[in-house]
């Protein structure tokens, strides 16, 4: 029985799609675009996610001599993007499908409206049986408004799309108990939502185009199981992959995904750059919160002191006594109102349930 899923994003990294000499690797392409035409065969909706425009640009481009690293990115991105796409558009094309292209900046999961219009579009795209292909738009994202990488793109992704799985495609076979290429490290297949410490035999090495490394793959990974989202990590130069993963015969990393979360909580969980001030929580709050299998709101006896302005339905931070960040919130009053009430009782909550998302490591 092949895995129950309907919906799918596949993130397909820079490594996965080039050869060892820098060059695309466009056998790989057309046998990875094969499957995911596969899983279109089931009735699968896929979302790809795809790195790989900065390598296509050093194919194509010499840089001049002393052009620093943010200016080559752009350089070799805004060239090998148009490449990497039209690769995707040809492979498909034989297969009369489409595909779109879809270039984002983390400013555009920032505000509520914009996300939405961005959702949107991806749901128009997949009903007309569209595959949008994913990536940063490395020509704008640089410094501090870029993603970690694409594995933080494809898991806001998954969680602004409610996907069923997120299969993050690398060149291992997923975590290792140590660096990959030692005979003694052994894959962990499964990693459940309260597991802790499994990133710790993960070291800085990281594959030879590959921008994060597996410590994000793997911090992202967990925090979107926690979501409620299935993750699986797993070599994308493994034939037939990605049916084998479906099929439940692949060896990979799997994180079992934690019980559903809702839609705006799935947004919370990564709308960290859009804080707008903290509220600090007592002792008796932090643990009313942070009991597992409780629906608690955050309510303004708990409140120690708030830093910062917001008015109603802005994204708060919440730390504890030490300032220790617990979770992010949708305020339902303004600060002004939550200065009046701090610390009363029998006031309404500052924060709803519904709209809270606290840290997965929390409890
Ligand atoms: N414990 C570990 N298990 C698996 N891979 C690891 C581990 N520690 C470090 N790595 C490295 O992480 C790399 C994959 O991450 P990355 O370079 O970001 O790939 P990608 O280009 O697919 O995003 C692997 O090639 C491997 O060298
Ligand atoms: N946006 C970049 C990819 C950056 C990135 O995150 O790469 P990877 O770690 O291989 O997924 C590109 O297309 O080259």
């Amino acid at each position: 029985m092949p895995l129950p899923y309907r919906r799918l994003v596949v993130k397909i990294g820079s490594n996965v799609l080039t050869q060892d000499n820098g060059l695309p690797d466009l056998d790989r392409m057309e046998q990875l675009v094969g499957q995911i035409v596969q899983l279109k065969t089931l009735g699968l909706e896929v979302i790809v996610v795809s790195s790989g425009a900065v390598a296509a640009g050093r194919s194509l481009i010499t840089l001049p001599a002393q052009t620093d690293a943010v200016r080559s990115r752009q350089l070799l991105a805004a060239v090998g993007q148009v490449k990497l796409l039209s690769t995707y558009a040809e492979l498909l094309a034989k297969h009369n499908l489409l595909c779109a292209q879809v270039l984002v900046t983390k400013e555009d999961f920032r505000d509520r409206q914009h996300y939405l219009n961005m959702k949107n579009c991806f749901q128009e795209l997949l009903q007309q049986q569209v595959i949008p292909i994913v990536n940063e738009n490395d020509v704008i994202s640089v410094t501090e408004l870029m993603f970690t990488d694409n594995d933080e793109l494809a898991s806001l992704i998954a969680a602004q799309l409610d996907a069923d799985a997120l299969i993050i495609l690398t060149n291992v076979d997923g975590i290792f108990t140590g660096d990959p290429r030692l005979p003694e490290s052994e894959l962990i297949r499964e990693i459940a939502p309260s597991d802790k410490g499994f990133d710790t035999f993960i070291t800085a090495q990281r594959s030879q185009f590959g921008r994060g490394g597996m410590l994000t793959k793997c911090h992202m990974a967990h925090k979107v199981a926690k979501l409620g989202i299935s993750v699986h990590i797993a070599n994308g130069k493994t034939a037939g992959i990605l049916p084998a993963v479906l099929a439940e015969n692949a060896v990979n990393t799997w994180f079992r995904p934690s019980k559903t979360a809702s839609g705006k909580k799935k947004w919370l969980a990564h709308a960290q750059s859009a804080v707008k001030a903290t509220v600090q929580v007592n002792a008796g709050a932090r643990e009313a919160l942070s009991t597992p299998g409780k629906a608690v709101s955050l309510l303004p006896v708990g409140v120690l002191g708030i830093k910062g302005e917001f008015q109603k339905g802005d994204i708060v931070q919440i730390t504890d006594e030490a300032g220790q960040p617990l979770g992010l919130g949708i305020a339902e009053y303004g600060a002004e109102k939550a200065q009046e009430r701090l610390g009363q009782q029998h006031q309404r909550p500052l924060v709803h349930y519904d709209y809270l998302f606290l840290n997965p490591d929390l409890a």
